[in-house]
């Protein structure tokens, strides 16, 4: 007889896989190598930045009290004394009626409190004139008003981005430390797959889950472990599933999870006596994902299904894996769009539909079956409609995850 599943909600399904996650400790990377990590240590700033008085332009450093006065009618001259670029340090001390020719980063000589821009004066070579006041600190870009020295900058369990690696390296970073991350294993369950490289045969199809999943993982930053291809034996998956446990910190599956005669990945679950977070989830694609943990191992048994494959590795295995990596932010960013076209279908369940989206409307991108493979193509991003509505018209504003972001949201909010 067919088990009986009971559905759980989909907030329900991530907030179980959440709470299991343990996170990895940590490691020191060169910065370098930073990119795309999760920072393991608050970041605060250990000077200021600048660290100096500087111009933020080409042009002439003054003292601003010598410029009071200045017009049209009643230019001021100062006298050139010093040259400086970035990197240099003007060794003068400015005088009345002085100036220095400055470029942009140089820091500002001593005495001097303003700069007047190329465009703001006649140059003379030895001397320029000017024509309007300046005042104190006038085009002078402050020491430490980007960043305070001791202020904090960027939280631990932040998600290293380029910007973020800026900072780093502002503050001399040349290692830091980041979450490690965790060895994910991939396995195709099915006798029915051929690897990518075989020609086709009659009731055989490639293993086409296998490596998207690869690549979800990549697009993560995560290299990964594959396992290659199980055929429905229950006694060989078990065995396979068993040494993959062994070796990584999750292991994901494909296929083999549902109610058929060859669905062996329920049994092998029980076998090695994992616990079962859930077994079936309110939504489609995706309904049966199941999750399990066997010695603090994730197992995550994702329908053998395309469709249904790559949106349980999106709601479920990308948080999992940031929360193990100690990041703050697990979720896919979420926002709202305009529905380009009717999608008729009714929803019983929550569903994910493969769509593209371009900033304002949003699209569903084509055959939309949890078997389908040629949507996951076309889409960036997935529009999710509540479980218990009826089909949508064109023009209704709907919620949209959208795919392929570097960085996520600390909010999940379906
Ligand atoms: N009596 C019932 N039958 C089914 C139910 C159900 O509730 N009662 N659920 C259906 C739903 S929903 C889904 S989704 C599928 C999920 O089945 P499995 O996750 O166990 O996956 P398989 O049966 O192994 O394969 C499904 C489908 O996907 C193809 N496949 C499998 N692996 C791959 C791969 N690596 N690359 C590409 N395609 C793959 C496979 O050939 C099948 O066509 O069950 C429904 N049935
Ligand atoms: O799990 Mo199935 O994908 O709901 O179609």
């Amino acid at each position: 007889m067919v088990e009986h599943r009971k559905p759980i909600p989909v907030a329900e399904a991530v907030e179980r896989v959440i709470k299991k996650a343990q996170a990895l400790g940590t490691q020191q990377v060169a910065l370098g190598d930073s990119y795309g990590r999760i920072l393991a240590e608050p970041l605060k700033a250990s000077h200021d930045v600048p660290p100096f008085n500087r111009s933020p332009y080409d042009g002439f450093a003054i003292r601003s009290k010598d410029s009071m006065g200045a017009s049209g009618e009643n230019r001021k001259r100062f006298e050139v004394i010093d040259h400086i670029g970035a990197g240099a340090v003007s060794e003068k001390v400015v005088q009345e009626g002085q100036a220095v020719r400055i470029m942009t980063g140089a820091p500002l000589p001593a005495g001097t409190d303003a700069v007047v821009m190329f465009e703001q004066t006649i140059d003379s070579g030895s001397s320029i004139t000017i024509r309007k006041p300046f005042e104190a600190l006038e085009n002078v870009s402050l020491q430490g008003e980007d960043m305070k020295r001791g202020a904090a900058i960027i939280d631990s369990g932040s998600f290293i981005h380029p910007g973020t690696v800026a900072v780093l390296a502002t503050f001399g970073y040349a290692e830091v430390q980041v979450a490690k991350r965790p060895v994910v294993g991939i396995l195709a369950t099915g006798t029915e797959l051929l690897d990518v490289s075989e020609p086709l045969q009659p009731g055989k199809i490639r293993n086409s889950n296998g490596p998207m999943i690869e690549a979800q993982l990549a697009r993560m930053g995560i290299s990964c472990k594959t396992y290659g291809m199980s055929v429905d034996d229950l006694d060989e998956s078990f065995n396979v599933v068993k040494a993959a446990a062994e070796e990584t910190d999750i292991l994901i599956t494909t296929g083999g999870v549902s109610v058929g005669d060859f669905d062996f990945l329920p049994a092998i679950y029980e076998r090695l006596g994992a616990e079962i977070l859930f077994n079936k989830v309110a939504m489609r694609p995706g309904s049966v994902t199941t999750v399990a943990v066997a010695d603090g191992k994730y197992l995550f048994g994702l329908s053998g299904n395309p469709s249904a494959c790559f949106t349980g590795f999106e709601l479920f295995v990308r948080p999992a894996i940031l929360k193990m990596m100690g990041a703050e932010k697990l979720y896919l960013p979420r926002t709202q769009a305009v529905l380009a076209e009717d999608f008729a279908k009714p929803n019983p369940f929550t569903r994910f539909i493969r769509a593209s989206y371009d900033g304002l409307s949003v699209r569903p991108a084509g055959f939309n079956m949890s078997n389908a493979v040629s949507s996951i193509a076309r889409g960036n991003a997935l529009i999710v409609l509540p479980g218990g509505t009826r089909g949508y018209q064109e023009g209704a504003l709907v919620d949209v995850l959208l795919l392929g972001v570097e960085e996520g949201t600390a909010r999940w909010t379906l």
